[in-house]
């Protein structure tokens, strides 16, 4: 599997908006993002001043407290709270944020963490989260223009990145050999879209369109970009939300810090008018609500939720 992998910048500076060059990349990232649903982002930018090491030391910290202390943290929402799950021979262990952007997520984490909370955790976390967050429109606006709608979905896309939640994965082999062998934890994101930053610790397989799981060796300063399930559906199907899972093996821990864009509650996602045709293209998936398609699938668990929900 050839794995496209973008590069934004160019000295420094991010390819223009409209430019011939930003045309040719919105092409192409759209026709990633249809036959795969995910491709690699190199962040070099991004990570300038190293600040991808400084988190994945922030989190390692956190990792290592005591599990006591981590079970403290529990909070009554969908994928938020610590939680560790065990599946074939790899332990996992995950803390949930809610939108870090606009509200006080990531504090409350710290200061139940650590008696006197953590500044620089808090700041680090966050400021990865905004560029990520701002990166992550740049990639909606390609979609945008790679299809040739017209300026006026730019509103939708920008309604589909309202919030960046966050997840801090850690990932290790499970040395007591007690995780199920059977169960396997592969999903798609039901966002809009996911960015995935790892400390260069491999463990990522996605479920290729013919079936069979791929290890996806990351290259060095990438991230991972991967269409989440609401997106597709915006898209009248034609992005694929791919299926992915991690699977531990060798003695590194794998940590990742991935931040969800995704809509506000309220948000109707519907296909735009240039995305379906009486031919080619019938319209696939009804308009929804987003909130509403994210209680569906909280309360039924079904991969398959969009589809089930909101296909036609
Ligand atoms: O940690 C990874 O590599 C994947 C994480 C993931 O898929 C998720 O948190 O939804
Ligand atoms: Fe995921």
């Amino acid at each position: 599997m050839m794995i496209s992998c973008f590069d934004f910048w160019k000295d420094g500076m991010m390819v223009e908006e409209g430019s011939e060059e930003w045309k040719e990349m919105s092409m192409k990232v759209k026709e990633a993002c249809e036959s795969d649903g995910f491709f690699f982002l190199r962040c070099d930018e991004i990570n300038s001043k190293g600040s991808c090491k400084e988190l994945f030391k922030n989190m390692k910290a956190l990792f290592h407290l005591p599990q006591e202390t981590k079970q403290q943290y529990i909070i009554p929402k969908p994928f938020n709270s610590f939680n560790v799950h065990k599946f074939m021979n790899t332990h996992y262990e995950s803390f949930g944020l809610d939108d870090v952007l606009l509200s006080t997520s990531v504090d409350t984490l710290a200061n139940l963490m650590w008696p006197q909370g953590n500044p620089h955790f808090c700041e680090t976390l966050k400021g990865m989260s905004l560029k990520m967050s701002e990166v992550s429109l740049v990639i909606l606006k390609m979609i945008v223009d790679g299809y040739g709608l017209s300026q006026h979905h730019i509103s939708d896309v920008e309604n589909m990145k309202s919030c960046s939640h966050v997840r801090l994965n850690m990932y290790n082999t499970d040395k007591n050999n007690t995780a199920n062998k059977d169960t396997s934890n592969g999903h798609t994101d039901k966002n809009t879209l996911t960015i995935l930053c790892e400390n260069e610790v491999q463990g990522l397989q996605v479920l290729s369109k013919t079936g069979t799981w791929v290890e996806i060796l990351v290259p060095q300063n990438c991230f991972v970009v991967i269409v989440g399930d609401t997106l597709k559906a915006w898209s009248n199907g034609r992005l694929h939300a791919a299926t992915h899972r991690v699977i531990m093996s060798g003695e590194k821990e794998r940590y990742t810090f991935v931040v969800f864009v995704a809509p506000k509650e309220e948000t109707k996602i519907e296909v735009p008018r240039g995305l379906a045709d009486d031919k080619v293209h019938p319209l696939r998936y009804r308009p929804f609500n987003f909130g509403e398609f994210i209680s569906h699938f909280v309360s039924t668990r079904n991969d398959n939720a969009v589809d089930v929900f909101a296909g036609l």
